[in-house]
């Protein structure tokens, strides 16, 4: 990636501003009253009022962000440090070592470096993984096609432990992702385990990103503005900086900055639709770097690809009515990993598309 090929240049309004505004950020929650609260007994103790504030903040930190950063994860640290070392190790080969594991039209999982958001190349290389073995995913993108196919883990033979690193933090992740669709389903005043039957099947994969330093990072973005299609997304960022938040209070980009151990949680696409609007999806992109490379972890938690999305109909009725069409998340899924792999005529499929 030596010279800025004219494919990395994004539109003028959308180029960085370098020196980001540091002004209002994410909110930042601690989870610690997740790991006290027994919601069975159904007495009322100080644990059950740290709780409801924490399914309050949960809300507000939706409704106007749609972004926010938690620490008291309860994650363990050791397996988040082991997969960032194991993504570094992987990284660090030569390009035809990590193709070896390259991505191709037939197998969507592994090494790509050659992704598109929104046209213009990324100035990134990323490694995929499904967390769940075998993921059910659509065989075709076209309506009325029933067959179902695999998505396959490409493990590669270097470094030996990457696949153990993303096994272990996989397992971690998704009970931390349960534990905030809970939060975040009872924050819309639905019972914690509303969302729990559209994951018997999930689709969740992990990204490993590296985003190498770029010569020209007032023209190029390591992720260009996009919002996440899934349900909702964890990410691990490391120290560096990068990430970018347009603020729905006024539009501005705001840096996410880096906090130790914390995670950051977006909304995305689908929890948008189930809210009917109450909860939006936001654009965000990531800035580059002339001197540092950087590394992120997302963790995508995704329905079952044969989960019908659309407003949960306690959340709608006759004064609001819902916003969306209903859409076959597995479609939309595989449609988009097509999109990814090349420089399209027409736009991206977007949730907007089944606006009614
Ligand atoms: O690297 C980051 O901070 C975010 C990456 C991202 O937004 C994505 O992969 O969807
Ligand atoms: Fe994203």
């Amino acid at each position: 990636m030596g010279e800025v090929d004219p494919a990395f240049i994004q539109d003028v309004e959308h180029r960085p501003k370098l020196a980001a505004a540091q002004a209002e950020g994410i909110p930042l929650i601690d989870l610690a009253a997740l790991a006290s609260y027994s919601p069975s007994d159904g007495t009322v103790d100080a644990s059950t009022v740290a709780f409801e504030g924490l399914v309050a903040e949960i809300g507000e930190a939706c409704r106007k962000w749609g972004f926010f950063a938690v620490v008291n994860h309860g994650v363990a640290a050791e397996k988040r440090e082991r997969i960032e070392r194991e993504a570094r190790k992987f990284f660090g080969q030569s390009l035809e070592e990590k193709k070896k594991v390259r991505r191709d039209e037939k197998g969507v999982i592994g090494y790509y470096e050659t992704e598109h958001t929104k046209n213009v190349r990324d100035w990134k290389e990323v490694f995929d993984c499904t967390v769940k073995e075998p993921t059910l995913v659509p065989a075709s993108p076209k309506d009325g096609e029933e067959a179902v196919t695999e998505w396959i883990n490409k493990w590669p033979e270097y470094p030996p432990g990457l696949r153990k690193a993303c096994e272990e933090y996989a397992q971690e992740l998704e009970k931390l992702a349960h534990k905030l669709m809970g939060l975040i389903a009872q924050s819309l005043g639905l019972p914690a385990n509303r969302f729990e039957e559209f994951y018997k099947d999930h689709t969740s994969f992990i990204r490993l990103n590296h985003y190498p330093p770029c010569p020209a990072p007032h023209l190029a973005l390591g992720v260009g503005r996009h919002k996440d299609s899934g349900a909702l997304t964890i990410l691990a960022q490391d120290d560096v900086g990068g990430l970018e938040v347009k603020r729905k209070s006024d539009g501005e980009w705001v840096l996410v900055k880096p906090i130790p151990d914390a995670f950051i949680i977006n909304v995305g696409d689908i929890i948008q639709v189930w809210s009917n609007d109450t909860y939006e999806s936001v654009e965000h992109r990531v800035m580059v770097n002339s001197k540092k490379e950087r590394f992120s972890i997302p963790f995508f938690f995704n329905p079952s690809h044969h989960t019908m999305v659309q407003p949960l109909k306690e959340l709608t009725d006759e004064h609001k009515p819902p916003k969306y069409r209903p859409y076959s998340w597995g479609k939309f899924l595989v449609t988009r990993i097509g999109g990814n792999f090349k420089k399209l005529d027409v736009e991206n499929l977007q949730i907007y598309h089944f606006r009614i």
